[in-house]
């Protein structure tokens, strides 16, 4: 499927996503869901999160603020979404801070997600090398990054994407880079996460490396957008939204943001 028609697909189903995400990012991950043209819905209670995710497109795991009943949460809402045959996103922030954090991430990594979605220190340190993140801010460069992806890609069987100046996107057979955005971007906490959660929302509505790259691609080019009027982070955040929700199938037809590897 073609980014355009897979962004056409996203307008006329507005699927339902079910994220579970941090609290820093819960409000802009909402709105970036909307922006694009699905639902979101922010829920992360033990008792009903395996009720509510047969009812939505897919699943979004963030683990930036954990504890543990929202871990017990996250497991059986990964679970929930295996038995329904849903897509799932897993987002392992800062996963290689402490040993809490890591086992939690290994453990929703075992459980079998069709995307993961980190920054280059946290998909380098998954593969087990070192990684020079600090908290959930990268450290290290995408292109560091790209062999330990295509190793984790493999290994699970899923799609992984590493986000950065210029994004790296694998399933371990087909990769891609997509350009574009805004050095303001990491300057605008959750915009990851939001991305994370966009991830979901198109992995409803195609198939996990297609849907991924769209997700890439819309960042790429709202952030492209709204860094041409940008003054600083703050106005960089409305006018990124606002950008997102702006897009057209259309503007996307050419995929000139999008590099097979
Ligand atoms: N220097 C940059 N230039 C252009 N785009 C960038 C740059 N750095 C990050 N991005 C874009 O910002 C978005 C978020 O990626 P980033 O790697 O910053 O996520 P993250 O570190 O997980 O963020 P957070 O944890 O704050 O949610 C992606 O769309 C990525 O392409
Ligand atoms: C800043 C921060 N701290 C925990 S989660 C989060 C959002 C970016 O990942
Ligand atoms: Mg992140």
């Amino acid at each position: 499927m073609k980014t355009d028609t897979i962004l056409a697909a996203l307008h006329s189903q507005a699927p339902l996503v079910h994220c579970i995400t941090n609290y820093v990012a819960m409000n802009i991950a909402a709105n970036v869901v909307l922006a694009a043209g699905a639902s979101p819905a922010m829920l992360h209670a033990t008792e009903e999160v395996a009720d509510f995710v047969p009812l939505c497109g897919a699943l979004t795991i963030n683990i930036g603020t954990l504890s543990s009943s929202w871990v017990t949460a996250m497991q059986k809402a990964a679970d929930a979404a295996n038995a329904a045959g849903k897509p799932w996103v897993l987002d392992p922030v800062a996963h290689f801070a402490t040993p809490y954090r890591a086992s939690v991430a290994q453990d929703l990594v075992e459980r079998g997600p069709t995307i993961i979605r980190g920054n280059a220190s946290e998909i380098l340190a998954l593969s087990g090398a070192a990684a020079a993140g600090k908290g959930a801010d990268s450290g290290d460069s995408v292109a560091d990054a790209q062999i330990a992806a295509t190793h984790l890609a493999k290994a699970q069987g899923c799609v992984v994407a590493v986000t950065g100046e210029i994004d790296f996107v694998t399933d371990g057979t087909r990769s891609a880079h997509i350009s574009g955005g805004c050095a303001l971007m990491p300057k605008v906490t959750a915009l990851g996460c939001s991305l994370t959660a966009l991830m979901g929302a198109f992995a409803s509505v195609a198939p996990p490396l297609e849907a991924t790259v769209a997700a890439l691609v819309m960042f790429a080019q709202a952030g492209a957008q709204a860094g041409t009027t940008a003054q600083g982070p703050g106005s960089f955040q409305v006018a990124f939204l606002d950008a997102l929700s702006q897009i057209k199938p259309a503007d996307l037809a050419d995929d000139t943001r999008v590099q097979w590897l």
